[in-house]
């Protein structure tokens, strides 16, 4: 088996598939599948995943491997498989779907050095290995190649002794401390002991201390047990009695914080029916997808823990995804209260080394659990006993970039090769997913009440024209503004939910109507307060604010629509004597910054908390009674066939934050839509109701669950080549779809221009093509010249959320 199968780091067609290259002599036996390697490839050498070995190829004179990157592999047997899968399912080249599996820290450029491991056994290491460490804590990684010990060093690798260590150039260090050890042995320490004098008394103990402890002690912790300092130990050290060096530890983003254990809760009866199913497929090695389906409150976080309990008892590991914005702190408490250090978090607020870090717990099995968002799902676990995806229906579990995978379907897809249950929850399913339940894909799982059964909070839905008709000019409506006050009277919480997205701040000439619109892309520019600029959210283009209209002159130019300073400026002038915390973009961005605000929430320290989407998931705090939504419909006007949805999930959530505990909650949605239906069914909280009345939206205008839908979208500077090629495209695909299907194009996208690039698009809706991936495929390789020289770009995606 001297040949390994490599797929090198070129994202290009000719070379998505893999290459054979020898293994030098003195490599075999030490390139494993799963390892990145470098191979010379043309006149250079790059980067590459081997994927096999194997005893022969079909090519003569093949190219040797140059060296090995990785000590141990960093993707498994059955992550390689899964690589083979995404491939197929998105259309991407293997080396991307290689590289979204694993941390960026892995990717990107980096030098490599070998490490002790923390708990190696410098005794038992063979002497060449010992020899090599002698001087030094860590070897660099050419160095260790140059002394020809690899096999040995990769030997102490699996045994747990050497760690390889990826530093990535972007500023990331390992994270070290100062340990101090025994360096001579009992005898030694005990001799020195008896010749000690008597007045000598801080080193005496701190001698005996190493008499009796056999391992390294850090040295902070050895100075605050004796109350000594670094002098005390300083003269030990000249003797060759200690020793002291660096070691580096894990970064830990969550600090030595211990978090209260908490104990399994006796679950109720509905909670029990519902994990009852989950616990069988767990014991039986079933692969099997539940929906829970379980009102906000409802208690779907205890199953949840106490479905992941019995996956550890019996040995396995759990990955447990949840949207990036609600991987709250509070979400983290939940788990590491539960398993301690044995969870893992992964989400976007870690720096690059955090993450690795936490990978590589994963990786040496030092976890069982990760929480994450969208991309822990390739967390690197080898024996996967369940996979839970928390708010199921979250669109971010979708990655709008190649591989442009959903997490929802790779869990199953995983979970299929683990042979073990995925539970999709949400009080708000995706219409796909509940389609799926009811048609039995899916095993249903309900939890009708919430919590002591207390009510979901009573939902007012205020229609905010009528408002403006009689005369009340301000953000807040009559009826929200008198039941503030009256929880302000009370003590009780507040919450005030700012929906952002789709609506932003644009500027307008307030008497010719001109809306500022972005140079290079067709869209408005956002008008961002806190430094007076306007700045598009497309291509980063950002301009101050005209003093005068540029199209009538007029003075009267002024930003629209309502942010979350605007609305915390206007609870200050009315209601001066409530404290409001305001969390969004701005206030959150400092590391830290979303914990304290929400820590000061819970504790009391404010009356309100005001913010965007961010505020809408996971809060579970007893005080809030009131929640107000002061603009329900922004969303709702979006080129988005899912827009509805959205809003009513959303509203729904945010709904849920009220009355989760004894207190009764209530709920107020200003709206200028209230005719709309996902409005009043969220008012009605019926999720039911709803999905129903959606499904026949759905069946009527031929979007999913009743079709599948794939995009694709064209892009070029110039207009005539966007649209003609998009047209060729669409002709192409038409002649190969069977007659129940459609393909609508060519059109411009929602968003005609993106930097300065022109955009069209056609969509296909089918409901069985099995020949449509192929002939997308085609239709790239197809363009793969004027993709890669000639500034053309087209976009596939087999299964669109963005259609903009
Ligand atoms: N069996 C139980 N006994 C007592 N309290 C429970 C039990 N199960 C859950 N709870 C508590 O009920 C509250 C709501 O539960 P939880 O947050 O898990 O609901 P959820 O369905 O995940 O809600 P959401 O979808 O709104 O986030 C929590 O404070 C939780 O600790
Ligand atoms: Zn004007
Ligand atoms: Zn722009």
């Amino acid at each position: 088996m001297n040949i390994a199968r490599v797929i090198v780091d070129v994202p290009a067609k000719q070379t998505d598939r893999a290459f054979d290259y020898k293994i030098p002599s003195h490599l075999e036996g030490v390139i494993l599948p799963g390892m990145r390697v470098v191979v010379p490839f043309g006149p250079r050498k790059i980067q590459g995943f081997v994927t096999a070995l194997q005893a022969e190829s079909d090519f003569q004179q093949l190219k040797s491997i140059s060296e090995p990157m990785d000590l141990n592999p960093v993707l498994n047997q059955e992550l390689l498989t899964l690589g083979e899968w995404l491939t197929e399912k998105t259309l991407c080249y293997k080396i991307s779907a290689f590289q979204a599996m694993l941390p960026a820290a892995l990717k990107a450029k980096y030098e490599k050095k070998l490490v002790m491991a923390k708990n190696a056994d410098r005794k038992l290491l063979p002497e060449r290995v010992s020899a090599l460490f002698q001087k030094t804590e860590e070897i660099l990684w050419d160095d260790a190649v140059k002394s020809g010990a690899l096999p040995l060093l990769q030997k102490e690798a699996s045994n747990g002794n050497i760690e390889i260590i990826y530093q990535v150039k972007e500023r990331v260090k390992k994270k070290k401390v100062k340990q101090v050890f025994a360096a001579a042995d009992p005898n030694k320490l005990a001799d020195y002991l008896q010749q000690l004098p008597g007045n000598a008394t801080k080193q005496k103990e701190v001698l005996e201390y190493f008499l009796h402890e056999e391992g390294p002690v850090d040295q902070k912790e050895l100075f605050s047990l004796f109350g000594i300092t670094s002098s005390t130990i300083k003269g030990l050290m000249q003797k060759g009695l200690l020793g002291q060096r660096d070691v580096e530890i894990y970064r830990n983003p969550f600090g030595d914080r211990e978090f209260e254990r908490t104990e399994p809760l006796f679950l109720t009866d509905g909670q029990r029916k519902a994990i009852i199913p989950i616990l069988n497929s767990i014991e039986n090695n079933r692969h099997e997808t539940f929906l829970l389906y379980g009102v906000t409150g409802s208690g779907k976080t205890e199953v949840y823990l106490q479905s992941i309990q019995r996956v550890l008892e019996n040995g396995k590991e759990a990955i447990v995804l949840v949207p990036e914005i609600s991987l709250t702190p509070q979400m983290v408490k939940r788990f590491k209260g539960r398993f301690g250090n044995q969870v893992a978090v992964m989400h976007s607020g870690l720096s690059a080394g955090e993450k690795y870090d936490e990978w590589r717990k994963i990786q040496r099995k030092e976890v069982k659990v990760v929480v994450g968002a969208r991309s822990a799902i390739f967390a690197p676990f080898e024996n996967l006993g369940i996979i839970i995806i928390d708010e199921e229906h979250e669109t971010s579990y979708k990655q709008e970039e190649n591989p442009r995978y959903h997490a929802r379907d790779v869990a199953i897809e995983r979970a299929g090769n683990h042979k073990c249950p995925v539970v999709l929850g949400s009080a708000t399913p995706s219409l796909e997913s509940f389609a799926r339940a009811h048609k039995g894909v899916y095993h249903l799982l309900t939890l009708e009440n919430r919590m002591n059964n207390q009510a979901l909070p009573s939902v007012d839905i205020i229609d905010m024209r009528e408002e403006l008709r009689e005369g009340n000019r301000s953000m807040f409506s009559r009826k929200l503004l008198e039941k503030i006050k009256d929880r302000l009277g009370k003590k009780e919480q507040i919450v005030l939910f700012l929906n952002k997205r789709g609506h932003s701040s644009f500027v307008m000439c307030r008497d010719c109507g001109y809306v500022i619109n972005c140079p290079h892309c067709d869209i408005s520019l956002t008008y961002h307060r806190y430094n007076q600029q306007m700045k598009c959210h497309y291509c980063g283009y950002e301009a101050p604010v005209p003093n005068a209209c540029p199209e009538c002159e007029s003075e009267h130019i002024r930003y629209f629509g309502t942010g979350t300073q605007k609305v915390e400026e206007e609870l200050a002038k009315i209601l001066p004597e409530a404290k409001v915390i305001r969390m969004d973009v701005d206030t959150t961005s400092r590391k830290g910054a979303h914990e304290k605000l929400l820590d000061q929430f819970q504790d009391g320290h404010a009356d309100i908390l005001l913010g965007t989407q961010m505020i809408a998931k996971g809060l579970d705090f007893p005080n809030i009674t009131l929640v107000g939504v002061l603009s329900a419909d922004t969303m709702l006007h979006l080129p988005d066939f899912r827009s509805s949805e959205k809003t009513f999930q959303l509203l729904t959530q945010v709904s849920g934050r009220a009355g989760r505990h004894e207190l009764e909650g209530e709920v107020i949605i200003q709206t200028y839509t209230p005719e709309h239906y996902s409005i009043e069914l969220a008012g009605e909280q019926d999720y039911d109701k709803f999905y129903e009345r959606e499904m026949m939206v759905r069946k009527i205008h031929r979007y999913p669950p009743f079709y599948y839908i794939s995009l694709v979208t064209v892009s070029h500077e110039e207009l005539m080549k966007a649209v003609s090629v998009t047209e060729k495209i669409t002709q192409y695909i038409q002649s190969k779809l069977s007659a129940g299907s459609i393909v609508l194009g060519p059109v411009a996208s929602p968003i005609p221009r993106i930097n300065n690039r022109y955009r069209y698009q056609c969509l296909i809706k089918y409901k069985r093509e099995p020949e449509l991936g192929l002939a997308l495929k085609k239709v790239l390789d197809n363009y793969q010249q004027d993709i890669a020289t000639g500034g053309l770009s087209v976009s596939i995606d087999l299964n669109p959320y963005i259609l903009m």
